[in-house]
């Protein structure tokens, strides 16, 4: 044990022992400002909850890909003033090259399909569930790591792809017992806002920083972003046009305001339609607020929210047709999302819906005697072969292993005691039934 010694040894108070222990002898034993350890209780958790999503996405016939925590720095330096670039957990390794802590999943998918270059074909369905990092002050006390389920299509350019992984959050949620009068997804269309900007004759190179500061809206007050558009050049008559457009909640009053036929409109009614289709238009709601925080969404946008708005939003994505290209590549249309770990775990303890996860053995092993400690092990190995899980149990009271074996949720109790292994025998107590009976070692199933 790495800092046992180093407490019980004879050192002098202020020498650091041989070990890793301080002056005091033991070492921080909380892991890095902002990361968490997952106990075995914990792990049970995460693990069923990463089940939930690896069988949302095998039913959605989506591929998993994974990608290095480390990337280049490059990947993520964009200019728009995201939080996400802002909080890059970014250093120079021993090579002298920037790289990052990843800060999200989309880029490394980009990378990876442009290295795939024409070995791959089209339509692209690939899911990952990775760690990302921040590194933020921690005056705002968050964390610094979170793991994230991301689902992206790659070569689908109609909002069909975003209909799809809309059906993949509604799949996820129904696993999990959320109704839609638990959560909602707003969805919205970026290409909402550079009808605005159309209308108001601004700048195409502004498009991307004033997406970032409305995602701000309802997270600053509205004197903030609106003092925050000015200062992009913006008129106050476009920044009053800008968030009266952005608080409509009706496709058709968006449609007087933008006139028919605008692009933003059209792709909107659709995915509206194939939601009807799916059977999942009750989940979703068009706000014109929604515009996400990511420098190269396009078009589409949406994020799922607990209707009673106490937490944060629980997932969110969107289209982004031009991300390739500033990569250097041929762009290829796309579209994806991203489902953390944190505000669901949050929002299924609100519902009362996390499950529970106890432990479950199939058979505990137990030598009565020190000497029967090798045919016990020889009848765990032979379970085991059999794929059964058994715990070998030895140097404990009997008593113990019976209060051990409920604590496991053990099926079987075997024990191995002198006067039926002289026969050939163990005996076998059923937990569930309290049976008990012998068996012949030879033929334990
Ligand atoms: N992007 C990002 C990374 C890590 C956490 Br925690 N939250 C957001």
């Amino acid at each position: 044990r790495l800092f046992s010694s180093a407490s019980s040894s004879t050192l002098t108070h202020g020498e650091a022992s041989s070990t890793h222990g301080d002056a005091d002898g033991v070492v921080e034993v909380n892991p890095p400002r902002g990361t968490r350890d997952f106990t075995p209780e914990d792990m049970r958790l995460r693990t069923w909850l990463f089940d939930q999503f690896r069988e949302v996405s095998r039913i959605m016939a989506f591929e998993e890909v994974d990608f290095p925590v480390l990337e280049s720095e490059a990947l993520f330096i964009r200019k728009a003033g995201e939080e996400i670039t802002q909080q890059l957990y970014n250093f120079e390794d021993k090579g002298g090259r920037r790289v990052v802590l990843r800060p999200e999943i989309t880029p490394s998918l980009a990378r990876l399909v442009i290295k795939q270059g024409k070995s791959v074909s089209l339509p692209l369905k690939w899911f990952t569930i990775g760690q990302c990092w921040r590194y933020e002050r921690m005056t705002r006390g968050r964390r610094r790591e979170h793991y994230q389920w991301n689902m992206d299509i790659f070569g689908v350019p109609k909002v069909r792809a975003e209909a799809e992984l809309l059906h993949a959050i509604v799949l996820l949620f129904q696993r999990l017992g959320i109704t839609s009068s638990d959560v909602g997804i707003r969805v919205s269309s970026r290409k909402v806002l550079q009808a605005v900007l159309n209308m108001y004759f601004i700048p195409e190179h502004l498009f991307t920083e004033v997406c970032v500061i409305v995602d701000k809206l309802g997270k600053i007050t509205r004197e903030e972003i609106e003092k925050e558009l000015i200062s992009t050049g913006l008129s106050s008559e476009a920044v009053q046009g800008i968030i009266n457009v952005l608080s409509l909640k009706s496709l058709s009053k968006l449609e007087e305001v933008l006139g028919s036929g605008v692009e933003a409109v059209a792709d909107l009614k659709k995915l509206f339609s194939f939601a009807e289709q799916y059977g999942y238009a009750d989940w979703i709601c068009f706000d014109a607020s929604v515009v996400r925080g990511l420098a190269y969404y396009t078009g589409i946008v949406f994020e799922a929210f607990d209707r009673e708005g106490k937490l944060r939003a629980i997932c969110g994505g969107g289209r982004y047709d031009r991300l390739l290209s500033t990569f250097g590549s041929e762009d290829i249309p796309a579209c994806g999302f991203g489902f953390g770990d944190a505000v669901i775990v949050e929002l299924l303890k609100e519902k009362g819906l996390l499950p529970d996860l106890s432990r479950q053995i199939d058979d505990i092993v137990f030598p009565l005697d020190e000497e029967l400690e090798g045919p016990a092990s020889s009848i765990a190995s032979s379970l085991r072969k059999k794929g059964r899980s058994v715990d070998l149990v030895e140097d404990k009271r009997l008593k113990w292993v019976f209060k051990h074996a409920e604590r496991i949720n053990a099926s079987r109790l075997i024990l191995v005691g002198n006067s039926e292994w002289e026969r050939g025998m163990v005996r076998v107590k059923i937990l569930s039934t309290r049976e008990e009976f012998e068996v012949k070692a030879g033929e334990l199933e």
